[in-house]
């Protein structure tokens, strides 16, 4: 069963050793386990709901709980510490596009907010709902069946409500795959993936969700807008995107048809350790630019590199590598790769002895498969790290940016320098690292971590966060980065989207959801604030 109040499977779990605390100590002091509220004491303070009965509308105190928050960290803290504040008034599952019409004309009756929820996973406050008007819930889980699949276009339609386990297993039983693997793949949905603009670990092969996208059917309060698959089309703006970054404010994405790839049949990542930052980078953007069939360029620096060598819980092992790597010059300060492709066998082996070779130019020492296989392994186990630290009296947070090259590296120090003043009026350390986690011939998207330590109050740690977001936010667009990379607005970026697009693009952007959506009952509050 799913936590109700952190991230994944409730049989899962992973700890963190003793190296592991020992390390978080050194640099931000000893954590204090908080106390969490149980879900029944969470309940409690849930008011009676608003909404006139409906069959396909559930109002139980538990179900609207469930659907009330997703994963950004002050979703967390009011789950933790029982204070759920807004809860949708009822939600609903439907299974048609009919009962999702049928569902907006009641919402619209009712004079009610509607949230469409997908998997949950948002990190940016995308679901919270609204505290003056009553609040729909629309969760897409029922619609997730492949409705079909075109091979010889090599498109598939879906139930926008799949999550990623469900889509892939429906279309590697035909021999494809869409090749969209978020690290929140395990809950996360295609209908999120389009509305928040979603990117995968293996984008560089398989396209951000932007290019997988090929069409769809979207239900909006003004009605349904249909939007058919084309290879390529020159007939004015393209449909698509308005729906891509809509985050629920023109409507509910019920059915997407997709771009898949055959089933590769070969794949493998491998490790790279370069002796600095400078080299490290230099040699991931030759990389991006030479354009080779890789499927993923994932690039520490420094104290990322450190830490994810700490956490990795294996002491003895590291200090081998350690000592392999400082006697061929990658000492401290040393910065790793990961390098994957997949695809024909004989093209990605091709492409990572290229990408090998572009690596040694800028001295990489390249050391096998070992860790980057482990990574592959761990790829959405590595998450559930942030259950443990939790336990252990530690938050950790991210940010995410893009930049065009001269950018990168700026941001990036602009990033940890915010982050780690951010907290000193609280008199509170901030443990901060960062990876490039997608590379483009143009830039790289930049993506923080931050760990810091939980007061075990709510008020407290809710300032915390605050002060961490604004701060690393203000950063972000002060070097001219996007808000966001892959993320999306929601409620927490909005302060920061007019640095972006300007009074007049946001302005565009209101009068084209007005239109989907006169009354304004689309996940307001989100995107674009009022
Ligand atoms: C541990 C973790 C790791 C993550 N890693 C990544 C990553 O690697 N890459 C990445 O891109 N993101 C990542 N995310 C962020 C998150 O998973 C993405 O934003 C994802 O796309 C959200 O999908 P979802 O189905 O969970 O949507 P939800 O969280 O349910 O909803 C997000 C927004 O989309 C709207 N929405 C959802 N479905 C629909 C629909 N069918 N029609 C209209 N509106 C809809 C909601 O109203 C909301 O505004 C991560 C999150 C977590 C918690």
């Amino acid at each position: 069963m799913r936590r109700w109040n952190g991230w994944g499977d409730e049989t899962i779990d992973v700890e963190m050793n003793a190296d592991a605390l020992g390390f978080l100590e050194a640099r931000i002091g000893p954590g204090q386990a908080p106390t969490d509220a149980s879900f029944e004491q969470a309940c409690a303070a849930i008011r009676a709901s608003r909404l006139s009965p409906h069959p396909l509308v559930d109002t139980n105190t538990s179900v609207r709980a469930l659907h009330a928050l997703g994963q950004s960290l002050p979703d967390w803290l009011r789950l933790r510490h029982g204070r759920l504040g807004a809860v949708p008034d009822g939600v609903a599952f439907p299974e048609s596009a009919d009962q999702v019409r049928a569902l907006l004309a009641y919402a619209a009756a009712n004079g009610a907010a509607v949230v469409p929820y997908g998997g949950g996973t948002s990190v940016a406050g995308h679901l919270t709902a609204s505290l003056d008007q009553p609040t729909l819930c629309i969760a897409l889980t029922r619609l997730r069946a492949m409705r079909n699949l075109d091979t010889e276009s090599q498109l598939a339609s879906f139930g926008a409500g799949v999550t990623g386990p469900d889509l892939e297993a429906q279309l590697r039983a035909h021999g494809y795959t869409l090749g969209h693997f978020p690290q929140s793949f395990e809950y996360s949905t295609l209908g999120g993936w389009v509305v928040t603009r979603s990117s995968g670990q293996q984008s560089l092969r398989y396209g951000r969700i932007e290019q997988l996208f090929a069409g769809g059917r979207v239900e909006t309060p003004a009605g349904t807008l249909d939007i058919p698959t084309f290879p390529a089309s020159a007939a004015g703006t393209d449909l698509r995107e308005l729906v891509l970054g809509s985050e629920g404010r023109l409507g509910i994405l019920v059915d997407a048809t997709v771009r898949v790839t055959k089933l590769p049949d070969y794949e493998a990542f491998h490790a790279v350790f370069f002796p600095d930052w400078d080299s490290a980078q230099r040699a991931v953007r030759t990389l991006a630019q030479a354009r080779l069939p890789l499927s993923m360029l994932r690039l520490s620096n420094a104290v990322e590199t450190q830490t994810m060598l700490a956490l990795a819980g294996h002491k003895r092992l590291v200090g081998v590598l350690e000592k392999w790597l400082r006697l061929r010059g990658c000492g401290e300060g040393k910065c790793m790769l990961l390098v994957g492709a997949s695809g024909n066998k004989g093209q990605a082996r091709a492409a990572l002895r290229a990408a090998f070779a572009i690596a040694r130019g800028e001295r990489g020492v390249h050391i096998g498969k070992g860790l980057g296989e482990r990574w592959r392994h761990n790829r959405f186990r590595n998450v559930y790290l942030r259950n443990a630290a939790w336990r252990q009296g530690y938050a950790i947070d991210t940010v995410e940016t893009a930049l065009d090259w001269p950018g990168v590296n700026g941001a990036m120090a602009a990033i940890e320098a915010a982050a780690a003043q951010a907290l000193g009026e609280h008199g509170e350390r901030v443990h901060a690292y960062t990876h490039l986690s997608h590379l483009y011939p143009q830039g790289a998207s930049v993506y923080s971590t931050f760990v810091y330590r939980l007061a075990g109050d709510y008020e407290t740690d809710l300032a915390r966060w605050r002060s961490l977001k604004s701060a690393v936010s203000e950063a972000i667009v002060a070097s001219g980065g996007t808000i966001s990379h892959q993320h999306g607005v929601g409620a927490d970026h909005a302060p920061w989207l007019e640095a972006e697009k300007g009074h007049l693009g946001l302005e565009a952007m209101r009068a084209l959801f007005n239109r989907f959506d006169p009354d304004g009952r689309m996940n307001p509050g989100k995107l674009v604030l009022p």
